[in-house]
């Protein structure tokens, strides 16, 4: 470790900073911003290594959270730090969903799987949806503008769990040119055929089938073909949502196929959903996100 450290980084006035933390090699920051997507205050966590701090250009990695998330989880939960520093990699950890108290500001439902803390990462054309949930314009412009605006970012790759996993794959496949590698961990991998994301469509774009098509993961990868050198997927095998059929990981493997999207899909025996898997395989991702930088 750096006995001592002198770091040049300084943002505009888009951003509040929340809070900043030493760990390892870097400093672990908290930034809140006013987001025209979402029409909220929209908060994330970002990772800087000293090579960021000193200014010079580093591969960032984009993590989209899960169901009932925001920065926090992955932030404090899948340790990424010491890997990232090491490396000289930018983490990049945003909210799932814009956010109220005040269910007329921002509307809400008692379903953990709808509403705040979900979104899907898609722009919802329905009402009450519409207005604030568009998450996929927040994340794939929005925030991916202010970030290279703001840090020193050379490529960016994504990953992401669960539901971040589907956007990870999703984002990923329909706008391949913004992204250098895509990985996912225990992803929802087609949507539209699970139980969670058919109760979020429904709500989001009502029952145009076209637009379930264009939010599905799956689905994306067979329409739009190979994208990537190879993308990897972590699963774990004791996860009850696999088991339950939210994730239907076989389908990811069916569209890879006919995409000829190379695809190393790794079960993971034992293992359940929770932050404990994510913290045994990020360091993984972490590599497979640097390697893929390295070859951009
Ligand atoms: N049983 C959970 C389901 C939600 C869940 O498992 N969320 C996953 C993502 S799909 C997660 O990362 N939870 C937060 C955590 O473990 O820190 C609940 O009802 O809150």
């Amino acid at each position: 470790m750096n006995s001592s450290y002198n770091h040049s980084l300084s943002v505009n006035s888009q951003l509040t900073q929340k809070s900043v933390n030493r760990c390892f090699d870097g400093e672990q920051h908290y930034y809140s911003h006013q987001s025209t997507s979402t029409k909220t205050s929209m908060t994330f966590s970002i990772y800087l290594p000293d090579e960021a701090l000193a200014g010079r250009r580093c591969p960032a990695l984009l993590y989209l959270s899960g169901l009932t998330c925001n920065a926090d989880n992955v932030t404090h939960k899948a340790h990424f730090q010491q890997k990232c520093s090491e490396l000289g990699m930018i983490f990049i950890a945003p909210d799932t969903s814009p956010r109220s108290s005040d269910n007329d500001a921002v509307p809400n439902d008692e379903r953990y799987f709808v509403g705040q803390g979900a979104s899907y990462y898609v722009d919802a054309t329905q009402a009450p949806w519409a207005d604030n949930f568009n998450m996929q314009s927040y994340i794939v412009d929005e925030l991916y503008d202010l970030l290279r605006a703001e840090f020193p970012i050379d490529s960016i790759g994504i990953t992401g769990h669960s539901m971040g996993g589907h956007g990870a794959l999703l984002l990923g496949f329909k706008f391949p040119g913004k992204f250098v590698s895509v990985s996912a961990l225990s992803p929802v991998c087609a949507a539209s055929e699970s139980a969670w994301g058919q109760a979020a469509f429904i709500e989001y774009f009502g029952d145009d089938t076209s637009q379930w098509a264009q939010a599905d993961a799956a689905k994306m990868i067979e329409k739009v073909g190979q994208q990537y050198a190879s993308i990897l997927v972590d699963q774990g095998a004791a996860d009850n949502f696999l088991a339950e059929g939210q994730l239907q990981t076989p389908k990811l493997q069916d569209a890879c196929a006919k995409a000829k999207q190379p695809l190393t899909l790794r079960y993971q025996a034992g293992h359940d959903h929770s932050y404990y898997f994510i913290q045994t395989v990020i360091n993984d991702h972490i590599e497979h996100h640097w390697r893929m930088a390295q070859l951009s």
